[in-house]
């Protein structure tokens, strides 16, 4: 059954019902307008691959929108998948889809990277000329992009007055959740079903698999990953609303109070970590970032006096960070095409392009134990600590000089919780060419930070099994662990070719010396 006035949910990076901005106008509009309201999601395998989404994230987002079509049944609500190559088809798709099943009313939520703001405008304009109205809100920040600024009205280019702005503006803010919607009294479910125009297989569920053959331009590289997505997705990153809300109340009540020293350690909970691994549910938007600040918040509230305050502020200012890489990244839209905030700096350095040395970086075989286990997580598991993120990027960017856009390029192809802003700014700041980025002559070094972080090496050992009988004190001092190789040739680790003293001090000198 049809209703002759039906509202469109566009499902994008919000696949989620609970407090999501434009979900909760779209049923609520339908209500008061007797209307229906039915959603959609998009598959756009071509411009994903251009994009370089991950399968691990392809893999979530998929297994997502299934338990997302279960919720919003419920609410007597129907979605319809498609698959289109690119925004292009998108865009003309949605308008027909609009067409075909008399909407009158659009709803979504925005997005930021200039390609995905191109589509919109180009629908907005489209839509109005056919009669149809389109309402686009901002919901995937804990405060939208462009909404901070300094007293000039100017972008923030420097993270800590930023954050005090927006503690300051929360505090003001009237931050509140909207709660999901009541079901609805038309039922769309069976029109959203025949709607699609997918055909892949059984239970109109198209699997990780199913999509990869169906959709995405094979590769070995990409097959290995396929394999790797198969064997531990499921279990890493299980999909539900549920299960990434329990995630942070997990969260919350085992480990922010510890967060502050925890979070630097990966060894901590069987080589996962201590951090809260939402990101990957932030990056497609299962998760509300509004829903984790009020929670930090209250725990805050609650546990005055009893000594995490300092931690669980410490998670609160990594949401702001997440916020603030988004509102570089509208300010300066050029970085999306591979342009660097400080771009005559970064012009300046003569930033290599050597294979070799990139393939020994991201297989894990540099010969730099931390480095190369963090890597080995990564390939295996779709997710890397921040602290190691930071690392292997200032070794790739720095010691071996490559240009930090193949790491970034890297990364989106193989993080889970890949997601433009996020992973531009730490490259960024890694190969200290972004905005509040490190100063370059800072370089850390590697097996110090394994020393401090990794102390046991048990991190190490764990993703580095070659290394498993070689002592803790020898593989976190760069000298020594040299002259045990050379001692003891059966153990398959190549050595360093260069001391990362030396590559430091290159490296250095190559940011000193722009190019002619
Ligand atoms: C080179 C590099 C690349 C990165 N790429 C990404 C990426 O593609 N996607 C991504 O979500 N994060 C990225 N980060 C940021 C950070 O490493 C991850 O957000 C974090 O490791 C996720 O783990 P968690 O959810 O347990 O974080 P927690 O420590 O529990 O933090 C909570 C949330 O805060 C946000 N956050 C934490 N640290 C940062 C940060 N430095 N910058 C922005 N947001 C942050 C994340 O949304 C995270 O889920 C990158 C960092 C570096 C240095």
């Amino acid at each position: 059954m049809m209703s002759s006035t039906m509202n469109l949910m566009w499902f994008r990076q919000d696949l989620r019902t609970f407090d999501n901005t434009a979900f909760a106008a779209c049923c609520e509009h339908a209500q008061q307008n007797h209307a229906g309201v039915i959603g959609v999601v998009y598959l756009t395998p071509k411009q994903w691959q251009s994009h370089r989404k991950s399968l691990w994230q392809i893999d979530l987002i998929l297994r997502q929108i299934r338990a997302l079509e279960q919720s919003l049944s419920q609410l007597n609500i129907g979605i319809i998948i498609r698959v289109v190559d690119d925004f292009a088809l998108q865009a003309t798709d949605v308008l027909e889809l609009c067409q075909q099943l008399s909407i009158s009313h659009v709803f979504a939520n925005l997005e930021y990277p200039v390609n995905e703001v191109a589509r919109d405008q180009y629908i907005a304009r489209q839509a109005q000329s056919l009669g149809i109205v389109t309402q686009w809100f901002d919901d995937s920040q804990v405060i939208a992009p462009q909404r901070i600024v300094t007293d000039k009205g100017m972008p923030y280019k420097v993270f800590t007055p930023f954050y005090k702005r927006w503690l300051a503006m929360i505090e003001t803010a009237d931050l509140t959740l909207s709660p999901t919607p009541a079901a609805m009294a038309i039922n769309t479910t069976q029109v959203a079903k025949d709607s699609r125009n997918t055909n892949t297989n059984t239970n109109d569920y198209i699997t990780i698999d199913a999509f990869y053959r169906a959709y995405l331009t094979p590769t070995p590289a990409l097959d290995k990953q396929l394999n790797h997505v198969g064997k531990l997705a499921q279990l890493l990153y299980p999909a539900g609303e549920a299960a990434a809300q329990s995630r942070l109340d997990d969260f919350l009540k085992k480990h922010i109070a510890d967060y502050n020293t925890a979070r630097d350690v990966p060894a901590l909970n069987n080589h996962l970590g201590a951090t809260s691994r939402l990101s990957p549910y932030l990056a497609i938007g299962m998760l509300s970032p509004r829903l984790c600040y009020l929670k930090a918040r209250q725990k805050l509230n609650s546990q005055q006096g009893l000594g995490s305050e300092k931690d669980i502020m410490r998670w609160i200012s990594e949401l702001a960070w997440r916020d603030f890489y988004y509102d570089v990244m509208v300010n300066r839209p050029d970085i999306v095409k591979g342009k660097a905030f400080l771009t005559p700096l970064d012009e300046s350095v003569a930033w290599r392009y050597d294979l070799a040395d990139f393939e020994s970086w991201y297989q894990g075989k540099t010969g730099v134990p931390l480095v190369d286990a963090a890597m080995r997580c990564l390939n295996a598991t779709g997710f890397m600590h921040n602290r190691l993120r930071m690392v292997v990027a200032m070794y790739l960017s720095k010691n071996l000089l490559i240009d930090w856009r193949w790491g970034e390029a890297y990364f989106m192809q193989h993080l889970v919780d890949g997601d433009f802003a996020s992973n531009n700014g730490g490259w960024q700041w890694s190969a200290s060419v972004g905005t509040d980025a490190q100063p370059y002559f800072r370089v850390m070094n590697p097996f110090s930070q394994a020393a401090t972080h990794d102390p046991d090496a048990s991190y190490i050992q764990y993703w580095v099994p070659e290394l498993a009988t070689v002592p803790a004190n020898i593989i976190n001092d760069e000298q020594k662990l040299q002259t045990y190789l050379t001692q003891h040739p059966h153990i398959a680790y190549p050595k360093l070719d260069t001391p990362t003293k030396v590559s430091r001090t290159m490296a250095i000198e190559a940011f000193k010396k722009p190019v002619k």
